[in-house]
């Protein structure tokens, strides 16, 4: 039964661990192995834990009609599906070149493993955590096959029923405790009516023994925020250099000043997290004595009267006389010397 385990070489999630961001760079550098160079930077520069691609085996991933179908859409690199999945997929050498640079540049790297024969590839380049997309979250064979070679595991939950979700948590724990499961609706660009934050509590209920996080697809940063808010121990985001350029995946992506403002968002409202027990601070002390209320005399009372509520009133005193939650208990209980109206009450006035 455990809340945290370690994600990547010394970097520990869940828990009061730091949320892990991950900077999902997947297919938005258009192919071109400069531009994936450029946004493993920026991850690291924008604060990001790790760095993210999606690697497919595109035979192992696509049925042969499906890589032969028409793509005509204005975010298409190829006549075909296969043309275009073909332009945006890195080969084994790139994917090295690239895990090489990210450890340079000093960011953890790690890819989707979109088919069987991907995983197998990303063990031997030695990832530090497999990801499970959305779309692979179903397939348990694919699932016992990557839980099985024991590295941590983050899986995506996108489009998948509870049932489903269920049957991904059992799956997996059966051969590996070290995994997370993320909230994630798998609409580009996500409506937020559709984002449904609350399977996060849903989540943490039924998986009590695991970090739950969040994979989001929509623009702006506040409800990656709010995850966090509720617990979410791993997030991840799709980052771009532009929004504008080509590729369905932009126009819900970060640019580097979100990135780094989310990272900033993120840490900011872990600090303010805090602890549930509920006290008065340290740091509250200026105001509370400026401000904080006393019981005070709203009549004149002689001395050896036997006080009643009606002689109060609670108001600013000077000094900081007895506080209001108290005023109960002074009922009843004789005051050992003359009280003028708006004087505060002392405990040594009472008897
Ligand atoms: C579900 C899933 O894999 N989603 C991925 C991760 O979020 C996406 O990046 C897709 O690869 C991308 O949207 C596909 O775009 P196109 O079809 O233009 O290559
Ligand atoms: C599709 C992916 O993730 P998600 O389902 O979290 O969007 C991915 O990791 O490639």
């Amino acid at each position: 039964m455990s809340l945290e385990f370690e994600l990547c070489p010394k970097r520990m999630i869940g828990g009061s661990h730091p949320c892990f961001i991950i900077a999902e760079i997947g297919q938005n550098h258009q192919g071109d192995i400069n531009i994936a160079k450029k946004m493993i930077k920026m991850a690291k520069d924008c604060g990001a834990d790790c760095a993210k691609f999606q690697k497919s085996e595109l035979e192992y991933k696509f049925s042969k009609p499906a890589l032969e179908r028409l793509y005509t859409s204005k975010h298409s690199w190829g006549r075909t599906y296969g043309e275009h999945k073909r332009h945006l997929e890195f080969s084994h050498d790139q994917y090295r070149e690239l895990k090489q640079y990210a450890s340079e540049v000093g960011i953890f790297l790690t890819a989707s493993g979109m088919d069987e024969k991907a995983v197998e590839f990303l063990d031997e380049l030695d990832v530090p955590f497999f990801k499970v997309a959305s779309c692979d979250a179903n397939n348990f064979p694919y699932l016992e096959k990557t839980a099985q070679k024991g590295r941590p595991m983050v899986v995506s939950t996108g489009m998948q029923s509870m049932d489903t979700v269920r049957r991904v948590y059992s799956t997996v724990k059966k051969y590996n405790p070290k995994f997370t499961l993320l909230q994630c609706t798998s609409t580009y660009p996500l409506d937020p009516a559709d984002v449904h934050l609350s399977v996060i509590k849903n989540y943490q209920k039924e998986f009590p023994d695991i970090p739950i996080g969040y994979s989001g697809h929509e623009q702006g940063l506040y409800i990656t925020v709010a995850a966090v808010a509720m617990g979410a121990k791993v997030v991840e985001r799709h980052v771009t250099l532009d929004k504008t350029w080509k590729g369905n995946d932009h126009e819900a992506s970060l640019e580097p000043t979100e990135l780094a403002e989310l990272v900033k968002a993120i840490r900011l409202v872990e600090l303010a997290m805090g602890s549930p027990a509920k006290m008065m601070l340290p740091s509250e002390k200026g105001c509370h004595d400026k401000l904080g209320k006393s019981v005070v005399a709203n009549k004149k009372i002689a001395k050896d009267t036997v006080l009643s509520l009606d002689m109060f009133a609670v108001k600013v005193g000077e000094p900081k006389g007895i506080a209001p939650e108290n005023m109960n208990q002074l009922v009843g209980k004789k005051i050992k010397v003359d009280v003028e109206y708006d004087d505060s009450i002392l405990e040594n006035m009472i008897e």
